[in-house]
């Protein structure tokens, strides 16, 4: 049984990564995994692949109108796991100090680097997102500057968040996410990191756990969920922070930036940065 497609275009330049861009914008709603993959670094030639239900017989056309001149190939994928097939053999991403990698590339790390091994696997966050590299990055500035005791990585997917904190602080870290499935896969890969002893995995929706009160409040919050859910988050976000401590915000595209300041600066939050990354911003905010 085909249950879903990969719809897939080749370009070089800019013209193929701001089409990678306008695609996401596109398919956003849908959720669908957009893949965008080097096939010759010479030429600058990328593969965007986008992986759409077999039975949605609108994503071709949606494409079409992006890119009216691009050929359109299309690939039945059978019971296919697309998170494995869309990230095996990716390559390591460098964010700040981070090396998130597989483990076939963990002797690419370098003697400054801070590795962070993870799989493809049923959760989010490999570092190949531009959400996951801009707090990866924003992660590094604050924690060298600010030194926080107590952190909490709120939809944490693989952990790769959460890693990264208590690899660099040393520090306890609580990690939750809505999905059960990724706070298993959490607690796996903190303890493959050799951090199992530092990063709790908890279920939770928002703040909506015991456990995430008794740790509050936090110096340090990372959410990377989506615009809506943060802004809806904000007033939470006040009430489980210290006074002068920091969130780090993604998952937020562009144009919903001013928005997720606005609701925050509403709570008394100061703006102090924006990393822009591949059409996402991350945010930096202090109470
Ligand atoms: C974009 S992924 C980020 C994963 C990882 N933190 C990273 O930066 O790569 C978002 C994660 O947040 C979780 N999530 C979404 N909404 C949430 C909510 N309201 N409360 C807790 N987790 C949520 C999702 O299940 C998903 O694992």
């Amino acid at each position: 049984m085909v249950d879903q497609v990969r719809l897939f275009v080749v370009g070089e330049g800019k013209a193929v990564r701001d089409l990678h861009r306008t695609l996401e914008t596109l398919f956003e709603e849908d959720g669908y995994p957009i893949a965008l993959v080097e096939l010759d670094e010479a030429a600058d030639r990328h593969e965007i692949s986008i992986y759409a239900d077999a039975e949605d017989e609108t994503a071709e056309e949606r494409i079409r109108s992006a890119a009216p001149d691009t050929e359109i190939n299309r690939e039945d994928l059978p019971e296919i796991d697309w998170v494995t097939a869309s990230l095996q053999g990716l390559k390591p991403v460098r964010a700040g100090r981070f090396l998130v990698h597989g483990h076939h590339d963990r002797d690419r790390l370098q003697a400054n680097d801070i590795g962070i091994e993870i799989e493809a696997g049923l959760a989010f966050g490999t570092g190949h997102h531009g959400t996951t590299a801009g707090c990866l990055t924003v992660i590094g500035e604050i924690i060298r500057r600010e030194n926080p005791r107590w952190m909490l990585d709120l939809g944490t997917g693989s952990a790769v968040l959460a890693i990264a904190m208590a690899k660099l602080t040393r520090r306890p870290v609580l990690a939750t996410d809505i999905d059960p499935v990724a706070v298993r896969v959490a607690v796996e890969n903190a303890r493959l990191n050799h951090v199992g002893d530092l990063v709790r995995g908890k279920t939770a929706v928002g703040f909506a756990n015991n456990a995430i009160a008794a740790a509050a409040p936090f110096d340090l919050i990372v959410a990377n969920i989506l615009a809506k859910p943060l802004m809806r988050l904000a007033p939470e976000m006040r009430n489980h922070l210290v006074p002068g401590g920091s969130v780090i915000l993604s998952g937020i595209l562009q144009r919903q930036r001013n928005a997720v300041i606005a609701a925050y600066v509403a709570q008394g939050f100061r703006h102090v940065r924006t990393l822009p990354l591949e059409g996402w911003v991350t945010l930096h905010l202090k109470r």
